[in-house]
């Protein structure tokens, strides 16, 4: 008898010619994630994956539930075709359910077993109520579904844990984030990654009005993020020559403005030349000054790239609940500077117009400084 992984995928089943390419991708990224395990088995047939695997099963599952694409992930038992072994098998999975009703379903596609599908699961309710104590039988209603297939071997499951869902991590292009130390922002990149699009990320680091520490802090962010399928390069872009030229040059009621601005030009810049399509932003209507449609509005149209925000219209509380899930609320919430709150002046421009803030930073040579920005690239 041996421990397999049932992988269940849904939306992709939606994809028509493309399924084959998701499915791919889905077992490379399961792969991948197992790939320090020494006998791990990913293989797909019959339009399910199995994945086979001695070691700390615990563990395994914990990394599959961080896949995207994966629905759910059933416990199996891969047995021989008799049914002393799927007694055995039926049983020590339902050890787990004492106290709840149960169903059995049997699917046989393979018919040179001697008995049909009807007779497998009588015979298998059967087994189990006499061997576990507690359960009972409840066709129309069960708690447990518990799955006997038969088929070239035989399989047993029950019960589903589920799975991050969302499409297969590559599956839909590449994107730049631009990553601060807050809350939204990891959440917004999450979000993404979770509809299959792989992410670079691009920081703004004002030393020495920010701290190393606070570099330490978007680099763990990115670990928390590439524990979801792959490996993130940051970019730590150097800020603070631009930052005070904004500072001294503009009307301080735009320098958050334009500084938001020149963030994008120079993140659009990186996008290009690391082969995205978009830039991704944590920001959401009304949050703050910068983040009115006034601001969004004006904040867009400073680069020609598509911008994604995917929490647009979330609450800080639900984001916050997201932050929590994924694991990056903790580190978040490390009391280190941002180079944003550092020049922040006193009264923001809520309602800014393009024209007025196009004047503004006009005043001065912002390109030179974008075509010379120093940067470091780290991978994480
Ligand atoms: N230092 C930075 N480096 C990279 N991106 C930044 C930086 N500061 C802000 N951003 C980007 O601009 C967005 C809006 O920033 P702002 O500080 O207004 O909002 P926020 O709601 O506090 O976002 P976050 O929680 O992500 O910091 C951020 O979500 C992020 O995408």
């Amino acid at each position: 008898m041996q421990d397999v992984l049932l992988i269940k995928y849904g939306e992709l089943a939606l994809k028509g010619d493309n399924r084959s390419f998701f499915e791919n991708k889905l077992v490379k990224n399961i792969k991948s994630a197992l790939k320090d395990f020494k006998e791990v088995k990913v293989e797909k047939t019959h339009g399910r994956i199995y994945v086979e695997c001695d070691g700390d099963i615990e563990e395994v599952i914990e990394r599959l539930k961080k896949i995207f694409g994966i629905v759910g992930i059933t416990r199996a038992k891969k047995i021989g075709l008799n049914l002393e072994e799927i007694y055995e098998a039926a049983i020590e999975l339902m050890r787990e359910y004492q106290g709840k009703t149960f169903k059995v379903e049997t699917k046989r596609s393979n018919k040179s077993f001697p008995y049909d599908s009807m007779e497998v699961s009588r015979r298998v309710g059967a087994a189990v109520l006499k061997n576990v104590k507690g359960l009972k039988v409840d066709v129309h209603n069960p708690d447990v579904l518990l799955n006997v297939e038969i088929r070239e071997m035989a399989f047993v499951y029950a019960g589903v844990i589920e799975g991050a869902k969302g499409l297969p991590l590559g599956t839909n292009g590449k994107a730049t984030v631009l990553l601060s130390g807050g809350i939204d922002s990891p959440v917004a990149a999450w979000m993404m990654m979770k509809r299959g699009v792989e992410i670079n990320a691009v920081y703004f680091h004002s030393p020495p009005y920010t701290s190393e520490r606070a570099k330490d802090k978007v680099v763990d962010l990115c670990k928390v993020l590439s524990q979801y399928g792959q490996s993130i390069k940051l970019h730590v872009v150097y800020f603070t020559d631009l930052q005070l030229e904004i500072y001294e040059k503009c009307p301080a009621k735009f320098t958050t403005i334009i500084m938001r601005r020149m963030m994008m030009k120079i993140a659009e810049k990186i996008a290009k030349n690391t082969g995205s399509m978009a830039l991704i932003t944590g920001e959401s209507l009304g949050q703050v000054a910068s983040q009115t449609i006034e601001s969004l509005y004006v904040t867009n149209a400073s680069v020609s790239m598509p911008v994604f925000r995917p929490l647009i219209g979330m609450d800080k509380t639900e984001i916050i609940e997201l932050a929590q899930k994924i694991g990056t609320f903790e580190i978040s919430i490390r009391p280190y500077e941002d180079c944003c709150t550092i020049f922040v002046p006193k009264h923001p421009a809520t309602k800014p117009t393009l024209e007025k803030v196009v004047e503004a930073e006009e005043k001065m040579d912002y390109q030179k400084y974008i075509d010379n920005i120093e940067m470091e690239i780290i991978d994480v």
